[in-house]
């Protein structure tokens, strides 16, 4: 038998992709609507028994061109696309399926650009430069919309739990704006301001979600969701709202741009439009009740461990939230990246392979032919019981202290493992080290204001749990 350049034995890649347009379709139906993601990846996984398979990744015929994908679903496989030299990633953010560029005002913004295009590098700069000269703001403009979410959560809780999705859609929005550009989209474009935004992302996504609401039946959604791109004119005023607003917030922001960047104002404007709101926001609109849905489910004990860490840092930092204290929460930290590692916000990673490669997996090695397409599922990669022990449980200290810290490396929310970090020459998430921070610091609020709380979790948004607070109760001491 062949082998692979480590040793391994080289098998042929198992699965297959079923009757053309046929299957495709009956494969989505099983993905949104029968399955389920987590169960349509994982039987597969077990009737091939490997984790490197063929199989159709939806929405399929006719809204992509084509469904074929190779699936990487452990640890080891999974890396092959985080590797520049070997996959490409054009037009591939989200996945089969690639949303209109009229959506963008005619631009493609940065996410859908390979690592070869010459545009990327300097679009990736310019984030690097935008996360940097904004991050001394990042602190005061969380606290100051997330310490008035939670008081809408206490004032409502009154008479009934209260929905946290729809505050954080608000407040997520408000946040990165204010991060980035020093102004609010509620104040100035108007309390419908996160709506608009969500419009917008759901025209681009619309191919790769579900259950929009529970008032659709399946099949009129699937009809109007999954055959056909909606099209981009119908979202056009919403946009142009989030242009405006953009354009003259994110003034010094685009100067910067043109004179530092060499990018045009056009190009810079778009793209900032998209990473703050599709990027940044949408992934703060997922991260937040991520959070709290393992928080609820973890319990009082570890609300009482995280409130003493927390209230102890903050302490010793003169009664603030600084760098410098978060910078001591490690079990907090923690927290944030087993919720990130069980539940990561963006599911899917897909590459074209640039050349005949071959992929290991823990202990087999398969062949794929340039061009094919390789799609990762980020839930299953790390739940990878070879890394992780006990791989579908909370364990909130899991990344604590050095053994904790090895495990790291597996970690691959971003895009790349959370050991590696993001550069021009590669498509790793330059958010990363802020998201974490943002997850650090909600978590931190929770605590310096509640003892315990409790949650509940009522079935799935577009991409996030439905979470509702039931009950808080108020910090005995500080
Ligand atoms: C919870 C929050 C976030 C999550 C889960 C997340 C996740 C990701 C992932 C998985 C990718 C790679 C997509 C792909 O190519 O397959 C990515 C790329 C990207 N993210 Fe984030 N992200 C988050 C927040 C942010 C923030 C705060 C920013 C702010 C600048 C940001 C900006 C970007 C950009 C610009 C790219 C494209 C990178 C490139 O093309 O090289 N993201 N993110």
């Amino acid at each position: 038998m062949a082998t692979s350049p480590s040793g391994l034995p080289i098998k042929t890649i198992p699965g297959n992709y079923g009757i053309p347009i046929l299957s495709p379709i009956y494969d989505r139906l099983q993905f949104y609507y029968f399955q389920g993601h987590m169960d349509y990846f994982k039987s597969r996984m077990t009737k091939n028994n490997s984790t490197v398979l063929r199989m159709n990744m939806p929405p399929g015929n006719f809204i992509s061109p084509d469904p074929r994908v190779v699936a990487v679903l452990d640890a080891k496989s999974f890396r092959v696309l985080f590797d520049p030299s070997k996959v490409e990633k054009k037009n591939t953010v989200v996945g089969t399926y690639v949303p209109s560029q009229s959506l963008y005002s005619g631009i493609r913004p940065m996410a859908f650009l390979d690592t070869t295009e010459q545009l990327h590098s300097s679009l990736k700069s310019f984030s690097f430069h935008l996360l940097a000269s904004r991050k001394s703001h990042f602190i005061p403009a969380f606290h100051k919309t997330y310490s008035s979410l939670f008081d809408s959560v206490e004032a409502k809780l009154a008479s009934s739990p209260v929905e946290f999705n729809s505050l954080n859609q608000i407040a997520a929005f408000d946040f990165t704006c204010d991060a980035f550009l020093g102004a609010v989209p509620s104040e100035v474009i108007g309390p419908s301001a996160s709506k608009k935004a969500a419009i917008w992302l759901l025209f681009q996504v619309h191919p790769i979600v579900s259950h929009l609401s529970k008032f659709i039946p399946w099949p009129i959604e699937d009809l109007l969701m999954h055959w056909v791109p909606l099209p981009p004119f119908l979202v056009r005023r919403e946009y142009k709202a989030l242009e405006e607003f953009f354009s003259k917030a994110g003034e010094s922001l685009l100067e910067d741009a043109t004179s530092k960047f060499g990018l045009s104002r056009h190009v810079a404007l778009h793209n900032l439009i998209f990473m703050t709101t599709f990027n940044a926001n949408t992934g703060f609109k997922v991260l937040m009740p991520t959070i709290v849905k393992w928080l609820a489910h973890a319990g009082e004990e570890l609300h009482n461990k995280l409130a003493q860490e927390i209230r102890s840092a903050v302490k010793s930092s003169n009664g603030e939230i600084t760098f410098n204290a978060l910078g001591k929460m490690e079990l907090t930290k923690s927290v944030v990246l087993e919720a990130l590692r069980l539940d990561p916000p963006v599911e899917n990673q897909f590459g074209h392979a640039r050349m005949d490669l071959i992929i290991e997996s823990h202990d087999m090695a398969f062949r794929v032919k340039k061009g094919e397409m390789i799609c990762g599922y980020q839930p299953l990669a790390m739940r990878d019981e070879k890394v992780f022990e006990n791989a579908e449980d909370f364990i909130p200290d899991r990344f604590v202290g050095d053994e904790g810290k090895k495990l790291l490396e597996y970690v691959y929310w971003s895009n790349g493992p959370q050991t590696v970090v993001p550069t021009v020459g590669n498509k790793q998430c330059p958010g990363k080290d802020m998201v974490i921070l943002v997850g650090q610091l909600f978590v931190a609020h929770l605590f310096l204001r509640y003892d315990t709380f409790s949650a509940v979790h009522d079935g799935m948004l577009l991409l996030e749990p439905r979470m509702f607070f039931k009950s808080v109760k108020k910090a005995s001491h500080k």
